[in-house]
């Protein structure tokens, strides 16, 4: 696939430059306990993360994808889980390989990085701070920042906006569902990573890579001009 004409990159957080899958299973575990429910396992938490705490909240609360809890109940496994995760953010929370050497490679081309995530932006930013890469991104979008998520278009029209690039000419790289909806409606090329919380091949992206380092080698040759290519 060329991707000569991209001149942003935008990632998800959670199952893409993360796997925070321990941590937010913690808290979920947490908040459970206080309410005097059984644990949830790990792998189970990571099929209910995805369109942010709140809905992360009822999921694990009712144990299901669909259901609801009530707004009691809600209301206080919500600040449970926050009160924890907020505290816990990094204790088992690390980049998937890969992950920071892409960051400084993809710099490298001089192409502007932001973050799009559906998780919250008061628990985004301190997690990225604590890994020691906020710095590498323009622009870090949560479900919060605006008044739509993923997968509606609007992060990304919005971080196009920002970086005065057209939506066309970024790339969205995520792990779920949402991920590919947000780029494909905003007319954005959508990539998915092959070890985040969804099974990639599902997803129908333009292009599945295998880590970071693999999508930095693909721009790297469409953006060398000393490399001709035949498409
Ligand atoms: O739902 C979440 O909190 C995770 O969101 P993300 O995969 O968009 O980073
Ligand atoms: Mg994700």
């Amino acid at each position: 696939m060329n991707l000569k004409h991209i001149k942003a990159i935008a990632f998800d957080l959670d199952g893409t430059l993360v796997d925070s899958i321990a941590d937010l299973a913690a808290s979920a575990n947490a908040m459970r306990e206080a309410m005097n429910l059984a644990p949830l396992p790990a792998e189970r938490v990571a099929s209910y993360v995805g369109d942010g705490v709140g809905s992360l909240v009822h999921r694990t609360l009712t144990d299901s994808m669909d259901q609801h809890s009530d707004e009691a109940t809600w209301t206080q496994g919500f600040n449970l889980f926050i009160r924890h995760y907020h505290e816990h953010l990094t204790v088992r929370t690390r980049m998937y390989p890969g992950v920071s050497d892409a960051l400084g490679l993809l710099r490298s081309l001089e192409l502007p990085l932001v973050v799009i995530t559906n998780k919250s932006q008061f628990l985004a930013m301190p997690l990225l701070q604590q890994l020691d890469i906020d710095t590498a991104f323009s622009l870090i979008l949560g479900g919060d920042s605006l008044p739509e998520k993923k997968p509606s278009a609007l992060p990304l029209l919005h971080a196009a906006a920002v970086l005065n690039v057209k939506p066309q000419e970024m790339l969205l790289v995520g792990d779920s569902e949402n991920d590919i909806a947000c780029a494909r409606k905003a007319g954005a090329v959508a990539v998915a990573v092959s070890y985040g919380y969804r099974d990639a091949t599902t997803l129908q992206a333009d292009l599945i890579v295998g880590s970071l380092v693999d999508l930095f080698a693909l721009l790297k040759q469409s953006h060398d001009p000393h490399v001709h290519r035949r498409d």
